[in-house]
């Protein structure tokens, strides 16, 4: 368990890479298409919404048109009936009650601009001052009818438009204007714009090109000009103002980021607009993008699963190469181990292993032969003779045979060396080695105990005569000319042996018998072997 959480570990480390490459890769392609459909959708919408105020703009044309229609109409009844005075004109007007399903109040003034019937309230009758509002003035200037400016009413207090139509006598004279006044506050001409609102929070409203606020959700900011609130008009209503249609994307006065879209009127200076916050407007790409997250930390989940056993399974080589390394300390370094043959990393990661096992096994191998054998001669050295001695008194012990240690040293080395050169004296070293090795038997031991002495343990000796022998041929196989590159020299040396005593030998004891013999053989005379009695 704890090998499968380990943090550190490269599995853990491969498995958290795939995953996070898996979440950025499925998040990108997600976002990404996500990013081209948003737009897309964007397009979508704001066309629609743009087709929705081409058919409200169209509307409100057609309700305008047709309340200047029914005014133009009034107007010919009128002139027909011959109706010249204010009193005719209020009975007159108050017979006509389709003319309050179309407008809030319709009134006629006279030439002065003086009130002679209100439909709506007949004590505005006698109110004067209107000859002076731009709408009077325009209607007598062109002798026909016109739609105001937006205005707050002086009778009602309401904003309103008016539709004005001038009324004429046979001779041409001007008898009265009508108006017929658009309560702009009143659901009854603006309502669609409050039905067809989109989304939630989205709304409709329309702006004169100058500016001032027609319909708005708001009513206070009805009759406001755009240019003159707190901050001044957005962007896309002052494109609008200056001819701009269509949609845009922005920010809208309450600074959401919306699809604003704006439509001029036919028949008036008004523009439509419809403001839909893209929040709203994009839902299902929001709620898609959500959904799209989701599904990648998902995919990136369900892939480290994958991934992790996928990495468990093509690193278990690299577990087992760990095993077989670990293993080499307790001397597995057979290439049978290490999966040599393997054609990939593991294959060369194993050989090159393989090839450092094999070259550690051989350093140990040469340390081990110096560390028991000498260096110049190549016969054991001080440490394995004491060894050997060792194992070799405890034979004796147990065994019916006896062992012999023979302890020799050359005859004058000294001067040898002095005469001849200290490489000199090493040739003759190494042959007085060789020497003795051809003298004993494989299972004797022959060791340099340094300088020019050495010692021989002879196993299996089965009489004390042997010793004499072993002596005799020691000395013998010396005085044998030694042959150097340059001279031959007659070298001689001294023996002394020592026999095991099974009751009280120990291997100190049986080097000093023989030490104490060669001292003997070295008094008498060299040349000579002396047995310690
Ligand atoms: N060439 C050489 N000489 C060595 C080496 N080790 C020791 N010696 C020399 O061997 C000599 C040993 O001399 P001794 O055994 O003390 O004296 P000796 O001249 O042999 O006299 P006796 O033993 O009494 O016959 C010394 O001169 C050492 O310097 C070695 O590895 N190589």
């Amino acid at each position: 368990m704890q090998s499968i959480v380990r943090l550190g570990s490269l599995k853990f480390r491969i498995t958290v890479v795939v995953a996070v490459s898996a979440l950025l890769a499925a998040s990108l392609v997600a976002l990404a298409s996500l990013a081209v459909t948003e737009q897309e959708m964007m397009h979508i919408v704001g066309d629609q919404q743009y087709t929705l105020l081409e058919s409200v703009a169209s509307n409100i044309d057609e309700d305008l048109e047709s309340k200047r229609t029914m005014l133009k109409i009034l107007a010919e009844a009128l002139e027909a009936a011959l109706i010249h005075d204010g009193a005719q004109l209020q009975e007159f007007l108050e017979k006509r009650g389709t003319l309050r399903d179309e407008f809030f109040n319709v009134v006629a003034f006279d030439p002065n601009g003086t009130v002679i019937a209100s439909l709506a309230d007949r004590r505005a009758i006698g109110t004067k001052g209107f000859q002076h509002r731009e709408y009077f003035t325009r209607t007598v200037m062109a002798r026909e009818g016109t739609t105001s400016e937006p205005f707050r009413s002086a009778l009602s207090g309401k904003p309103v438009v008016l539709v004005t139509q001038p009324v004429y006598a046979d001779d041409g004279r001007l008898l009265f204007i009508l108006g017929g006044g658009i309560n702009l506050e009143s659901p009854r001409f603006f309502g669609q714009l409050l039905k067809l609102k989109p989304g939630d929070s989205g709304y409709l409203f329309s702006v004169t090109t100058k500016g001032v606020i027609i319909h708005h959700p708001t009513p206070g900011r009805i009759l406001a000009n755009v240019k003159s609130e707190p901050g001044g008009a957005v962007k896309s209503t002052l494109a609008a103002m200056s001819g701009f249609e269509g949609w845009t994307e922005g920010v809208s006065k309450s600074g959401v980021h919306a699809l604003i879209s704006y439509k001029r009127l036919r028949s008036v200076d008004w523009i439509v607009g419809a403001v839909y916050p893209v929040s709203e407007a994009l839902t299902p790409i929001i709620d898609m993008r959500r959904k799209a997250l989701i599904a990648s930390f998902v995919i990136a989940i369900a892939t480290a699963v994958i991934a992790w056993f996928a990495v468990l399974r093509l690193l278990r080589p690299l577990a087992a190469l760990r095993r077989h390394v670990a293993g080499l300390s307790d001397g597995e370094t057979d290439i049978s181990v290490f999966d040599v043959d393997r054609k990939d990393e593991f294959g060369d990661l194993s050989r090159a292993f393989y090839n450092l096992s094999q070259e550690r096994a051989k350093a140990e191998a040469e340390l081990a032969e110096l560390a028991q054998t000498d260096a110049l001669t190549g016969v054991y050295n001080r440490r394995m003779l004491e060894k050997t001695l060792a194992f070799a008194v405890a034979r004796t012990k147990r065994a019916s045979y006896k062992i012999v240690l023979a302890y020799m040293d050359i005859d004058h080395f000294k001067a040898i060396n002095d005469g001849l050169g200290h490489a000199c004296g090493d040739a003759i070293l190494v042959e007085f080695a060789q020497r003795l090795l051809s003298v004993v038997r494989t299972a004797d031991t022959v060791a340099r105990l340094g300088g020019d002495e050495f010692v021989i343990v002879f196993e299996h000796v089965r009489e004390v005569t042997e010793a004499q022998a072993l002596g005799e041929k020691i000395v013998d196989v010396m005085r044998r000319p030694f042959n150097l590159p340059n001279k031959t020299l007659s070298i001689t040396t001294s023996v002394g042996l020592a026999i095991s005593d099974e009751c009280k030998d120990t291997p100190e004891l049986m080097l000093a018998r023989a030490d104490t013999a060669l001292y003997k053989a070295k008094q008498a005379g060299r040349d000579r072997y002396v047995v310690s009695c």
